[in-house]
């Protein structure tokens, strides 16, 4: 069977056209609310949905992604129920779904269980954050297994040999930062980007998606014209907290993703 994120990467291609990828915490602002969200962006044309589940020390996020994950799992978040959650939009939505996670709900879940019940719900690839290394060829193992692609994440700060390390062996789609630090909207993406895309593609033919602090459609359109694709998180789950409390929350979300996603196109 082949995997919802090769398909969706390689129709892009040949429509030359960036995949939008739309970060949101499952669960924010709390777990039916979620689902409606990420129902709205994935109809907005959201190409890939990079799912986070929400953790109490998110160690690479920025203020904005902390809050959520704590809006989330004080709203009774866990990660069966993120599962179940990725089932339920699998009854619905064929977007591609990428599920963020740092290991410790991993753990206790179960690791192996994770990877099964994950992929069996509808997840298409998996990014494991603070995977350490003596993990990491069981969880390639678990990974191929279940058909999951393993995404791989690139700092500006990552050594060029280790760059093309992970490139040649990235699956799916690379994740290149656009800067150091967490997640969040700290200064505007920087005119390297270009150069970083370019290094990884010398090493792998994979996409190459871009994210970190990428705020309004012209940043989108600046990114898109040199990567394949495009992240956006914490002006997402922004709009999310901000409109909290509203009956339109699901409406002012997809309102403020569209014009995002067709500055990708
Ligand atoms: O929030 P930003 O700056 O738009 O960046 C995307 C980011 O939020 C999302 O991809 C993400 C959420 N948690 C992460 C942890 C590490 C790396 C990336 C992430």
């Amino acid at each position: 069977m082949s995997n919802r994120i090769d398909t969706t990467f390689a129709q892009l291609k040949a429509e030359g056209k960036s995949a939008f990828v739309a970060y949101v915490c499952a669960g924010d602002p709390d777990l039916p609310r979620s689902l409606e969200i990420v129902r709205a962006i994935a109809d907005a044309g959201a190409d890939v949905i990079e799912l986070g589940v929400p953790f109490s020390d998110p160690l690479a996020d920025g203020v904005v992604n902390q809050l959520a994950a704590d809006r989330a799992l004080k709203a009774g978040a866990t990660l069966p129920k993120v599962i179940e959650m990725i089932r339920e939009f699998r009854t619905t939505h064929e977007t591609p779904i990428v599920l963020f996670t740092y290991l410790n709900p991993v753990y206790a879940y179960g690791f192996e269980k994770f990877h099964a019940d994950a992929a069996a719900a509808g997840a298409d690839g998996i990014l494991a954050l603070d995977l350490p290394p003596d993990e990491q060829a069981r969880n390639a193992e678990l990974t191929s297994q279940h058909e999951l692609k393993r995404i791989t994440l690139i700092a500006p700060t990552t050594p060029s040999e280790r760059k093309a390390h992970l490139a040649a062996q990235s699956e799916g789609f690379i994740y290149a930062l656009s800067r150091s630090g967490v997640t969040g909207a700290q200064a505007a993406p920087s005119a390297a980007i270009g150069e970083i895309v370019a290094e990884i593609k010398q090493a792998t033919d994979t996409p190459v998606c871009v994210g970190f602090g990428i705020n309004t459609p012209d940043q989108v359109a600046m990114v898109a014209s040199v990567s394949d694709g495009v992240v956006v998180g914490s002006a997402i789950v922004n709009q999310v907290a901000e409109n909290a409390d509203s009956d339109d929350l699901v409406a002012k979300v997809k309102a403020f993703v569209t014009p995002l996603i067709q500055a990708a196109k």
